[in-house]
């Protein structure tokens, strides 16, 4: 228990040191806007440099603005028992499109988690066979002044489930594709349908990538690959994702329940030890992927590690002298 305590602790302090909640972006939204805005739309983009001298984003009212945009929701199931969390998208006559409200749930259900100890994982997927087909285009048409707000609050909310303590996968069903896509790069893994398609396609739309997918597919994939998915457009199926290492693993053709078997696959793979140290592990690798500074990094993997040597869970395995056949 003591433990258990101790590890929250330095859980959440290693992440608020290195990634303080809601200010972790760096505010370059009005950047983009000054970038796209006039003639800068045809001639290019303003060097990256810039882009660190905006003000912050303040989310509070980009909240409210976002909430009047009605239609769909995000909810959230929390199993103590097993230790995972489905996250929900739910506009399925939309094909669980996102509208700026379900933008507003989502960042609420992320919050909870934020105070979730008893978890290990997360899903996220969307109801009735689809992830999610990117912005609500009923909500898009009519919010076509507030972008870079959006991004903003998106990209925070992404950010801070990212970095959740929990290891997290996106469930990547039926039609995933703008929006969708970037939501499924905002997960640790991704396990794909069968019968799923998957693609960056905001090229085609006019746009570039909204809700931060550039940045997490670049660390993800690397250049070449980033730039090949953002600006082709092209559409995957699960063995070419697979192949591109876009996805983890693909579901077997023929699956009753594909949450179920993402949930065990989860539970074989990622989630048989204990939850403490799998929170802690996962902490360490967000601190180690934030961080500027190597030192700062192995610091707070010395310090972490400190607090699972010699504790009860290590001594109960020692007691058990297990083998690792
Ligand atoms: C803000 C982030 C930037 C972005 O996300 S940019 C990308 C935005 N997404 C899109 O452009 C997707 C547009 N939709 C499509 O391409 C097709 O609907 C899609 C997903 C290939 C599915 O095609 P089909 O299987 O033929 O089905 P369908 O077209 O009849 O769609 C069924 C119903 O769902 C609706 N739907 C799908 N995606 C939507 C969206 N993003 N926003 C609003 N409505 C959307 C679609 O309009 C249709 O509704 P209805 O039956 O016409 O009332």
């Amino acid at each position: 228990m003591a433990l258990m305590r101790k590890s929250n602790t330095l859980c959440s302090r290693v992440l608020k040191v290195l990634q303080p909640s809601s200010s972790v972006m760096s505010p370059c939204g009005a950047g983009a806007a000054q970038a796209l805005s006039g003639e800068q739309q045809t001639c290019g983009w303003a060097p990256a440099r810039k882009l660190h001298s905006f003000k912050r984003p303040n989310l509070h009212a980009i909240r409210n603005q976002l909430a009047r945009f009605e239609g769909g929701s995000v909810e959230l199931e929390m199993n103590n028992d097993n230790g995972i969390a489905i996250l929900t998208l739910n506009n399925p006559r939309r094909m669980n499109s996102m509208t700026g409200k379900m933008m507003v749930d989502m960042a609420d259900k992320v919050s909870e988690l934020e105070e979730w100890h008893e978890g290990k994982a997360l899903i996220m997927r969307g109801v009735d066979g689809n992830l999610c087909t990117g912005g609500d285009l009923t909500f898009v048409r009519k919010a076509l002044h507030y972008g870079e707000e959006m991004a903003a609050y998106q990209h925070d909310t992404l950010t801070r489930l990212l970095n959740l303590p929990l290891i997290s996968v996106a469930l990547v069903q039926g039609h995933t594709l703008g929006g969708g896509a970037e939501l499924s790069t905002a997960c640790d893994f991704r396990v794909m349908s069968s019968s799923a398609k998957i693609g960056f396609v905001q090229i085609k739309m006019g746009l570039s990538t909204a809700w931060g997918a550039a940045t997490r597919l670049t660390r993800l994939l690397g250049r070449r690959k980033a730039i090949d998915l953002l600006c082709s457009a092209k559409i995957l199926l699960p063995d070419a994702a697979l192949r591109e290492g876009l996805v983890d693993y693909v579901l077997p053709k023929i699956c009753d329940d594909e949450l179920a078997e993402t949930t065990n696959w989860l539970l074989r793979n990622l989630c048989a030890y204990d939850t403490n140290i799998t929170r802690v592990v996962k902490s360490l690798v967000v601190s180690a992927e934030l961080s500027m500074d190597h030192y700062q990094a192995l610091d707070a993997e010395r310090k972490l590690f400190g607090q699972t040597w010699g504790g009860p869970v290590q001594r109960k395995m020692l007691d058990a002298n297990v083998k690792h056949k």
